[in-house]
């Protein structure tokens, strides 16, 4: 966590004079939209993402894939009849899938999704791919993938350094085959090698050996995202060995895809139901997904609200009471920013644990949240493994967001009921949701309600 200085820009955070009722269209999914990207540009012909997330996340994701000689066309149809989606709503990717070429220099920006996905694939092309990115991606842990890859028949060169910035030196092909990989820090680990494997020469067989593994719907959001593209996954989930995936090599088809709106990126909406007593629907929330996010229905009830999924969406209503939590987030580790500020609102204590590794996300993701709702009064303490959130009256300040998009939307919300809090460079929020502040303002005027 570097620190920043207060000369950067602040936002005035709104505060809700009333309780919301706003109906929130939210972007689409990130983690989605990075996979489908992986999966389209190395299938047998071309397929469509319907609604991507535009963001700097996919974008840095799209312009990789570009420059690795991959085709993806831009376009935006008023008339979305193609592909049944409400009008205004139908901006499409046509990707033209090739093989990788290289020489490449892929910008990975701090998007954990292309520093760790995109090497194996890199290892298809014949040649060299640079990859570099913003200084927090130099300190993001990549060491077991790029072992990992170099077992599987890659040669990655990364200075003795295990993390950005890297090289990988293709020959056009890779081997494949077992690998163990310690994917205690990351799961995107899993997910890297699972993504390109239908590619690999024996394609793959991944063991993790860490201890701990978190994050495990976004590993089951991979292995169904493959199975959808026509590939052979054996998953523990699936009666296979626990902490054993394999992908056997084959073609992957080009499919149309509707990408699923971001339910983690809804988690500031719903938060705001939550705090002010109010309601908001998210409109084409999924019956069944493999996102994350999906988990607030259970963990925002059990903080005070209450939900109906139906036609509409997902509606969500706070009861103007807030309760604490005592929860394990290690499967729901990117929701963890949203629900401490939820909690450092609740009437009673709340301890959140299972997130160690939030220490090498974004930012040191426990460091900056005790720090910074502890600087608005807050009475946050940093655990092993997460943190405890004990009630008590806040007052407004300068919340720093240390280019993390979750610690600008958790800011947010604690903005709504505590007057006069000011958040630092809330275009952070870019990395996942460039509409925030907009979609936060038609929130609170009661737009679409
Ligand atoms: O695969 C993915 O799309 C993601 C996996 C998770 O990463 P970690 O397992 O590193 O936490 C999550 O936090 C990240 O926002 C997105
Ligand atoms: C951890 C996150 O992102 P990344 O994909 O960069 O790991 C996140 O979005 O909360």
């Amino acid at each position: 966590m570097t620190d920043h200085s207060e000369s950067l820009d602040l936002w005035p955070a709104p505060s809700a004079s009333r309780a919301v009722d706003a109906t929130v269209t939210v972007p689409g999914s990130k983690s989605v939209t990075n996979r489908a990207l992986i999966l389209a540009a190395l299938a047998a012909d071309p397929g469509w993402l319907r609604r991507p997330l535009r963001s700097r996340d996919t974008l840095l994701m799209a312009d990789a894939l570009r420059s690795l000689g991959i085709g993806i066309e831009e376009t935006v149809s008023s008339n979305s009849a193609v592909s049944g989606l409400p009008q205004g709503r139908g901006e499409s990717w046509r990707v033209i899938p090739a093989l990788p070429q290289a020489p490449a220099t892929v910008d990975v920006g701090n998007a954990g999704t292309v520093m760790r996905f995109l090497p194996p694939l890199a290892a298809l092309a014949e040649g060299e791919v640079r990859f570099d990115g913003d200084p927090r991606s130099h300190e993001r842990p990549l060491r077991s993938l790029i072992d990992a890859l170099r077992s599987l028949g890659a040669r990655v060169e990364d200075g003795g350094r295990g993390s950005m910035p890297l090289t990988v030196h293709g020959v056009g092909s890779l081997d494949g085959g077992p690998v163990e990989v310690d994917a205690s820090t990351s799961s995107q680990f899993i997910s890297a090698l699972l993504l390109s494997a239908p590619r690999f020469n024996q394609g793959v067989e991944v063991r993790h050996t860490g201890r701990t593994l978190p994050s495990l719907p976004h590993i089951r959001m991979t292995v169904d995202m493959l199975r959808r593209a026509g590939v052979q996954v054996d998953a523990p989930d699936s009666g296979g060995e626990p902490n054993v995936w394999r992908v056997t090599p084959g073609a992957l088809l080009g499919r149309d895809l509707v990408v699923e709106p971001d339910l983690s990126n809804a988690q500031p909406f719903l938060a705001a139901a939550l705090v002010t007593g109010g309601t908001v629907t998210i409109p084409d929330w999924p019956v069944r997904t493999t996102q994350p996010g999906d988990a607030l229905r259970h963990i925002f009830t059990e903080m005070g609200g209450t939900c109906t999924l139906d036609d509409r969406g997902l509606t969500f209503s706070g009861s103007g009471r807030v309760r604490g939590i005592d929860a394990d987030l290690g499967e729901v580790g990117e929701l963890t920013p949203g629900i401490a500020a939820v909690a450092a609102l609740a009437e009673g204590e709340s301890v959140l644990r299972g997130v160690a590794h939030l220490r090498l996300h974004e930012t040191d993701r426990l460091a900056a949240l005790t720090k910074e709702i502890n600087a608005l009064g807050g009475d946050v303490t940093e655990t092993e493994d997460g943190l405890r959130i004990r009630p008590r009256a806040l007052r407004g300040g300068v919340f720093h967001t240390y280019e993390d998009h979750r610690l600008a939307t958790a800011g947010a919300v604690l903005g709504l009921v505590v007057k006069d809090v000011e958040i630092e460079n809330i275009a952070t929020t870019g990395k996942t949701m460039p509409d925030f502040p907009d979609l936060w303002h038609r929130m609170l005027a009661g737009e679409g309600a």
